[in-house]
């Protein structure tokens, strides 16, 4: 099975769901998305109140019916009473991905103290990744793309570098990037030429 990338994008917020505030968080993950993917894709946008329910309704949705072979969602990773975004993604998984939480975490901590606050995690389900990020719009490229110094050399890979990897593992598209903004890491018996 080798379809067209189709990508899902989760905004959770409280405040930005009830027009409190303008979402940043779609926009943001589609402008990023747009400057580093070199594949075609499309995508299916949400955003949502943190309610466990309707966060897990939401992802089973993008990946059982619209088929979306990769999910990333903003917002509700933290500490406070309403953030239940990882506990929602948990709960619609077939297997955890800690990797991924725990290399954000590190990556994070290069620009905020509070980046041990986040429980983002990453989970399969059927032949999809979910992805979860932290609601802070800025912290969206931060994550994906890692850590650069003046000159544009990585100082720390974000960890969209593992993502089309991944997604290939799961028999989904083969996604590739721009190397300028992200390189996309594979074994080499995996690149296809
Ligand atoms: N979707 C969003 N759009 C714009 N800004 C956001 C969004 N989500 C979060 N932020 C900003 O990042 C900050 C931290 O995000 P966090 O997810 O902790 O918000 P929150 O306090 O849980 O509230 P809410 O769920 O209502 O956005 C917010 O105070 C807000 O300034
Ligand atoms: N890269 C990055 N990670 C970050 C942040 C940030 O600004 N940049 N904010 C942190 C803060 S302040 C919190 S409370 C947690 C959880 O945020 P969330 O509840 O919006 O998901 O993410 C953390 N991770």
């Amino acid at each position: 099975m080798n379809s067209a990338l189709k990508i899902g994008l989760v905004s959770i917020s409280d405040r930005a769901s009830s027009g409190i505030y303008e979402d940043q968080g779609i926009p943001a993950l589609g402008e990023w998305l747009a400057q580093v993917l070199t594949t075609p894709f499309t995508l299916e946008t949400r955003l949502i109140a943190d309610e466990q329910s309707l966060i897990e309704q939401t992802l089973v949705e993008l990946v059982d019916v619209a088929a979306c072979q990769l999910v990333l969602t903003t917002g509700g990773t933290g500490p406070a009473k309403r953030d239940v975004t990882p506990e929602a993604t948990r709960a619609v998984m077939d297997k955890e991905m800690p990797g991924f939480g725990e290399q954000m975490r590190q990556i994070s901590l290069h620009f905020v103290p509070t980046a041990i606050l986040s429980r983002q995690t990453a989970v399969i389900r059927g032949n999809s990744l979910i992805l979860n990020l932290p609601g802070q719009p800025k912290s969206i490229k931060e994550t994906l793309e890692g850590l650069k110094n003046d000159q544009g050399q990585t100082l720390v890979p974000g960890i969209f570098s593992a993502i089309p990897y991944c997604i290939q593992l799961l028999d989904g598209p083969y996604i590739e990037t721009d190397p300028a903004i992200v390189k996309s890491f594979r074994p080499k018996s995996a690149i296809r030429h």
